[in-house]
Order: C-alpha cells, then structure tokens, then sequence
C-alpha cells in the first residue's frame, strides 16, 4: 500500500529533436517530407531553446535549437553536432502527482515542474533512470 496517488501515462505529445539549425531542419522536414510546420519559430529562454512544431497525424516533431551556450541543447550538440532524436514527451493528467510518484519510486526528476511551449508545467526525468531516455512529462491541456 501506498501513501501516494500513482500517474497515469498519457499520450505522446511530442519528439524532440535537437538540430544546430532549426531554419535547416523545417526545410528537411517540409521538402523531403512534405511535413506541415506549424507556425514560425519562437524563442523560450527560461528553456534555453529556440522552437519549431511539425505536425503529424498522431504527434508533433519539436525541433530544438539552442537559445545560447549554457542552452542543454548546445551541450548536446557538442557531443552530436548533427543533431538528433533529444527526448520524448508524454502527457500525464496532473504533473504534481507524476513527480511525487516518480520520486517515491526513485527516479531522478530533474529540477522542479515549469511551464512549457505548450503553455502548460513539464518536467524532465533523467536517462539513466528511462533506459537511456530523456523523457519529458507534459501536464495535459486543458483543451485535449
Ligand atoms: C521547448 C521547451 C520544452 C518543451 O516544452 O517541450 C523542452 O522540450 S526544453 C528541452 C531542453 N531542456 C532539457 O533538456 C532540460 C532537461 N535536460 C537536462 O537537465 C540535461 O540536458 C541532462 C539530461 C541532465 C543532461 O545534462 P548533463 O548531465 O549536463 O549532460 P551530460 O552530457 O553530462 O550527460 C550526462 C549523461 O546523460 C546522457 N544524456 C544527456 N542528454 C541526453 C539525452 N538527451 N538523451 C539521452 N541521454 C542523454 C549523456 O550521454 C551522459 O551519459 P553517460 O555518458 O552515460 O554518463
Ligand atoms: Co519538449
């Protein structure tokens, strides 16, 4: 028995991807594959990142560039200066209650619940407790 409530998964919301030219990466995405980009892109420096949505029929592509040097992301282009697959994010009904249960049961959440590009608080869970993943969980809208 448990003194907490336990989180539910919820759908995936997005895959980030990390790329040293966001510009570069929509035209990747809108000519080789004809993908519709939602939007322009938009600055998130409380993130440290520079965003860009691409649309599919069951998720979203968020294309990541960094905002600056201490950006996560230039970290991680250091060590992938082609870019790549960053991390994958999934929606749970309540964040406050995904991070309690996460730490209850040991995992590393990585600093405290923020808002995200979608207006609602994410967090991240560090790799080495997601087989290597960095996952990211998105409270979901309140529109889904
Ligand atoms: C657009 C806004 C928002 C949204 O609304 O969607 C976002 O998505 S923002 C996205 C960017 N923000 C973040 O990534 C915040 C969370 N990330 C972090 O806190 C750090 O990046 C990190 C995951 C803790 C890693 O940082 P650090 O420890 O400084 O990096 P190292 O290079 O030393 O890596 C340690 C260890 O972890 C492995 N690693 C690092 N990044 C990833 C990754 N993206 N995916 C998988 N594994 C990763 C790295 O290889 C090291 O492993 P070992 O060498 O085995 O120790
Ligand atoms: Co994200």
């Amino acid at each position: 028995m448990t003194d907490h409530a336990a989180t539910t998964l919820g759908r995936l919301n997005h895959v980030g991807v990390a790329t040293p030219s966001i510009e570069r990466s929509i035209a990747l995405y809108r000519d080789l594959l004809g993908a519709t980009v939602i939007g322009e892109p938009f600055d998130l420096p409380a993130q440290g990142v520079k965003v860009c949505f691409i649309d599919t029929p069951n998720t979203q592509i968020e294309l990541i560039e960094p905002y600056d040097d201490s950006s996560p992301i230039a970290g991680f282009l250091r060590k992938n200066p082609a870019g790549g697959q960053h991390h994958v994010c999934f929606e749970v009904p309540d964040i406050q209650v995904a991070v309690a249960d996460l730490k209850a049961k040991g995992a590393t959440v990585l600093g405290e619940p923020r808002i995200g590009a979608h207006g609602t608080p994410i967090v991240f869970v560090h790799p080495k407790d997601m087989g290597g993943m960095l996952v990211e969980l998105m409270e979901t809208p309140a529109h889904d």
